[in-house]
């Protein structure tokens, strides 16, 4: 496939057409469609080994698909790029370099024409954003987990990437330090109105911070059963959202989805599915 400018109207900054993934006697997915749209907040749950990492390695450009393409602005990306940023589960900072030069370093390849002052400016507050400013001379072994997964937040948005990328990025936290990143992402992608993709296993995480809840049967031969829509109303926080109206319909819903139907509906699509459209549900309004 070549450039498509204009594919799929300007709101779409990403589109997964059919695209197959397949190891020596095993289909993970095929046949796999899904947008994202500009600022759109977009989060994949499915149980473990239904492809979300593949999937998400994919758009990240660290894997290619055996079929089908991705599209990122309307062309065909081929490998990895500062446009699509990943935040990992296990930082990937590099241990010799401060928090601050850890941002720089970022900031600097994605600007290269830029002199060192203005990227260590645009690194401190990047890092200020995240609350780490006392902290910016700090090695990665300085710093506790959670700083550390801060300063990969301050990192990946410090390059202003068309999308951001999230596997899991807060399961190796602590249930405290998790639920403040999980707000603080939040507020700063909502701020920046940063278009973001994310994996999670956390129902909660992905009501929390998702405009639509990917569901994924369970592998081999995974596929989107549902989008979720969810509206409940933004800003959202972590101690109000079980008494936000709609909450419970939503969770119970998606909840429902890994219990029973992600199982029962592995495998065979039934007759007449039509892979492109999933089925939209908004259990709020149910
Ligand atoms: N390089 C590889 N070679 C063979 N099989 C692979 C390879 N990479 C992934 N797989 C298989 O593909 C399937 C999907 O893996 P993937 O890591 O994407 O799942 P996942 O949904 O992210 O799981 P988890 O939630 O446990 O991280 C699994 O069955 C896995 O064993």
């Amino acid at each position: 496939m070549n450039a498509m400018p204009g594919m799929g109207g300007a709101a779409r900054i990403v589109s997964i057409e059919g695209i197959a993934r397949r190891f020596p006697g095993l289909t993970v997915f095929q046949d796999l469609w899904f947008h994202v749209d500009r600022g759109e907040f977009v989060c994949l749950v499915g149980h473990s080994g239904c492809g979300k990492t593949t999937i998400l390695n994919i758009l990240a450009g660290l894997d290619v698909p055996d079929e089908g393409g991705v599209l990122v602005d309307g062309r065909e990306i081929s490998g990895p790029s500062l446009d699509r940023a990943v935040i990992f589960q296990g930082h990937a900072l590099m241990p010799w370099l401060s928090a601050l030069e850890n941002v720089a370093f970022a900031v600097s390849c994605r600007n290269p024409g830029w002199d060192k002052a203005r990227v260590r400016d645009a690194a401190r507050a990047a890092l200020a954003r995240v609350g780490l400013t006392q902290a910016a001379e700090r090695k990665p072994a300085q710093l506790s987990g959670g700083m550390k997964q801060r300063v990969g937040i301050a990192r990946a948005l410090a390059v202003e990437p068309k999308l951001l990328l999230m596997d899991e990025p807060f399961s190796a936290l602590d249930a405290l330090t998790r639920g403040t990143l999980q707000e603080e992402v939040s507020r700063l992608v909502t701020e920046a109105g940063q278009t973001a993709f994310m994996i999670t296993h956390d129902v909660d995480e992905a009501i929390l911070l998702a405009d639509r809840i990917l569901l994924m049967t369970n592998g081999p031969e995974a596929r989107v059963a549902e989008v979720v829509q969810n509206t409940l109303p933004r800003p959202r926080a972590r101690a109000n959202l079980h008494h936000m109206p709609g909450y419970h319909p939503l969770r119970d819903h998606i909840m429902d989805f890994l219990i029973t139907r992600s199982r029962t509906l592995a495998g065979k699509p039934p007759e007449g599915w039509d892979s492109r459209r999933p089925p939209v549900v908004v259990p709020a309004e149910a």
